[in-house]
């Protein structure tokens, strides 16, 4: 089924369409497992998931804190106070604001070599933070909602164009560390699991995505990982988007 693109007119709009997707989701899975299964991205999402779950004041009333597990589609292999960490940006922007919620970070004490840097780095213990991190899923894999980024580059997640990671076919979850946007080192969620999820959303605002979302959009080209995760069969797939990031984009 071809994504269906949801376009605000104003960041306000575009984090309050992401927030009742999110409660939409939220109560399906609450009402089928009693759990929502949750995993945000970094980059620009953090400002948008505040905006829509703590700022609004309709969506936060709705939101079931209690009730979420809270994982990453991906994570920099950084502390959790450095500015380059995902769970650091959702903690600023979201979990300081809203009552406890389960939130599963990277294991920080497997941590070797300088912050954010490759050289001196333990390639067995990187590769054992993104093992332990696939533990921590569901055990089917599966998670109800994915809130995904989309990097100018086409990117998602930590899934970068022409990255042999494109290719994994069995792990859920797996370590990176040439990553071309730094910090190298990063775990990502891989095509197996996101392939399984109910529902994929993504969300891309700004002039400067116009560009991407032509090659997505218009030109179909593949070679684009949000591209590839976009065309998925299986989960929902829902753009939101604000007007400048599809002006001149024929949807
Ligand atoms: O490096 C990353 O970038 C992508 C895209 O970020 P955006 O700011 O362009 O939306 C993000 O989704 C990912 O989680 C992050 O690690």
């Amino acid at each position: 089924m071809a994504p269906v693109v949801s376009v605000g007119t104003s960041s306000e709009d575009v984090a309050a369409r992401v927030g009742h997707h999110v409660i939409k989701h939220q109560d399906i899975a609450i009402a089928e497992s009693g759990v929502f299964r949750i995993a945000v991205s970094g980059g620009s999402m953090g400002k948008v998931l505040k905006k829509a779950l703590v700022d609004d004041k309709q969506i936060a009333p709705l939101v079931k804190w209690d009730k979420w597990e809270v994982y990453f589609s991906d994570e920099r292999l950084v502390p959790l106070d450095h500015p380059e960490s995902n769970y650091g940006l959702l903690k600023q922007n979201v979990l300081d604001h809203v009552p406890k919620v389960v939130v599963h970070p990277i294991d920080v004490s497997l941590l070797t070599g300088k912050e954010g840097e490759l050289a001196g780095a333990d390639e067995a213990k990187d590769q054992e933070i993104a093992d332990k991190y696939a533990e921590l899923l569901p055990k089917d894999g599966k998670l109800d909602l994915l809130l995904l980024g989309c990097g100018p580059d086409g990117h998602t997640c930590s899934l970068f164009p022409g990255h042999p990671l494109l290719e994994e076919k069995s792990k859920l979850v797996a370590l990176i560390r040439d990553s071309p946007k730094p910090p190298p080192r990063r775990i990502s969620v891989t095509f197996p699991l996101l392939a399984k999820a109910t529902s994929l959303a993504f969300i891309a605002e700004g002039e400067g995505k116009a560009p991407t979302l032509k090659k997505i959009f218009e030109e179909g080209d593949t070679s684009l990982p949000s591209k590839l995760v976009s065309d998925l069969v299986g989960p929902e797939v829902v753009w939101f988007v604000n007007e400048p990031a599809v002006k001149g984009v024929k949807l």
